[in-house]
This record gives structure tokens, sequence and C-alpha cells, in this order.
């Protein structure tokens, strides 16, 4: 493997599985992050070495620069219109396959993506699988203008959800406001735990300065978890609670 550095090996694992899956002539939404930079590694090499030809929209700027630097065929969404399969990471999974995406603050994009996808696969280790979603800080893109004002709503949604007093943190990169790649900050919210994920993602996509929130409900069909001995468990909506509760003791 051509990789720069060793990788880890439980994301490893979880490229190969979920790049095994795709087909010649696909249109792919590559994700952003550690772990979809391995899977992107990967597809490269599995696409020089079997001709295949695909078609790939890019979920970041970082990743079309990767993707387009390994060699694959990195075009606009728009061009390519409508894509068979997106694989992604994510920084949890619950056990309906539930996500919170954005750690890498490209969960704009990365819902577009995968929402314009027929289907979404997310690849992870096992430290990313929970119980319950919150435990990770939830990203919030908003925009600029009236970010005062978009962190006050944010805080009244949260009282009316009972989470009142949860702390609201501007991302920071270089002692600035961090931009996405829509020109965006990213608000993440400390909240522990979220009693009730639908309701939280209805309340913050009502606030007009909020441009997405990184709860993926109900988007991802599939996720692959990589172990460090190199083995994936697959966890399907169909068999959500089954398989992780079989599966559990070996994945955390
Ligand atoms: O949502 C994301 C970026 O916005 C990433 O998929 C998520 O943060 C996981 O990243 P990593 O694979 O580096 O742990």
């Amino acid at each position: 493997m051509s990789m720069s550095s060793q990788p880890d090996p439980a994301k490893l694992a979880a490229s190969r599985a979920a790049v095994a899956l795709v087909r010649d002539g696909m249109r792919l939404g590559l994700g952003t992050g550690s772990t979809a930079s391995i899977m992107v590694e990967v597809l490269a090499e599995r696409v020089k070495a079997e001709g295949l030809a695909l078609r790939c929209a890019a979920t970041s700027k970082a990743t079309a620069e990767l993707a387009g630097r390994l060699g694959l065929r990195v075009e606009s969404l728009d061009e390519i219109g409508w894509l068979d399969l997106t694989i992604d990471g994510a920084d949890e999974v619950d056990p309906d396959l539930n996500l919170i995406k954005g750690g890498g603050g490209a969960h704009l994009r990365e819902k577009v993506v995968a929402q314009a996808s027929d289907r979404m696969v997310v690849i992870a280790d096992p430290g990313k699988v929970v119980d319950r979603l919150g435990a990770f800080h939830l990203p919030v893109e908003v925009i600029p203008f009236g970010l005062e004002a978009t962190k006050v709503l944010v805080g009244r949604a949260l009282e009316r959800l009972e989470l009142s007093g949860r702390p609201i943190l501007l991302r920071q990169r270089d002692g600035r406001p961090f931009v996405t790649d829509e020109g965006n900050h990213i608000l993440d919210l400390a909240l522990e735990a979220i009693p009730d994920a639908p309701a939280l993602a209805r309340a913050l996509s009502a606030i007009p300065g909020v441009v997405e929130h990184g709860l993926f409900l109900g988007i991802c069909d599939l996720a692959i978890i990589g172990r460090p001995d190199g083995s994936v468990v697959e966890l399907t909506r169909e068999d959500e609670g089954d398989a992780l509760a079989d599966e559990e003791g070996a994945l955390l």
C-alpha cells in the first residue's frame, strides 16, 4: 500500500470492505476525514489495478484534492447528478445507524452528497459505535451573519428540549473561527447525551441562521466497523439492535 504512514488497521479493514462494494461504472460519493482518506487511497489503488471507470463527487475540498492527486476522476455533484453509493466516516454510530458527523467540519456537503445517493455506507472503527448519540460534540454549521443571535436561538432550542446550560462552542482553528468549505462557521454543542434526536434535528433546522446540523438520521444504510485484527462487522438498519447486541462484546 502506497500510503505515506501506516494506516490504522481498523480503519483500513473497514475501507477495504467498503471499496469491495464498488462496481465498474459506478457514480461514487467520497467522504471526508481520516477514515474516508484511507478509503480514497484503497479505492484509487483498486481503480488503477482493475481499470475501473468511476465518476466521483467529493464531500470537501480536501477530499477532492486527495482523490484528484491519486488519479480518481472527480467531478462536481451537479455534473454527475445522482450517485449510486457514498462511502463516508462518522463520529458516532448508534444501533439504528443514526450518526453524528461533522468532526471535520464537512457535514453540510456530506449530507447533501449522502442524500443524493442511492446508498450510504459508513466506515468506522469500534470507538465510533455508541448506545446513544451525544457524547461527541454535535456540530452545527451556521452562517457568519447574526452569529450571536443564532447562538441565543440554539440555546433556547436546547432549553425547550431539557438540554439547557449545555455549552455552545464556536469552533476555532489557529486562533480564529473555523471556516467551512461553504464559508460558514461551526457551533459545537457539548450535549453529553441526546434524549430525542429527531426533536433536536427539527428544532435546529427551524433556526434561520443554521445551515445544517451533524445529525444524520435514517440516512445511513450500512455501517462497516473495522477491527484492529483486520476483520469487520457489518451493521444494517434491518438487523440494527440484534447485530449490535450480538457483536457488542467483540466490538468495544
Ligand atoms: O464527519 C466527518 C467530517 O465532517 C468525518 O467523517 C468524521 O469526523 C469522522 O472522521 P474520522 O474518520 O477522521 O474519525
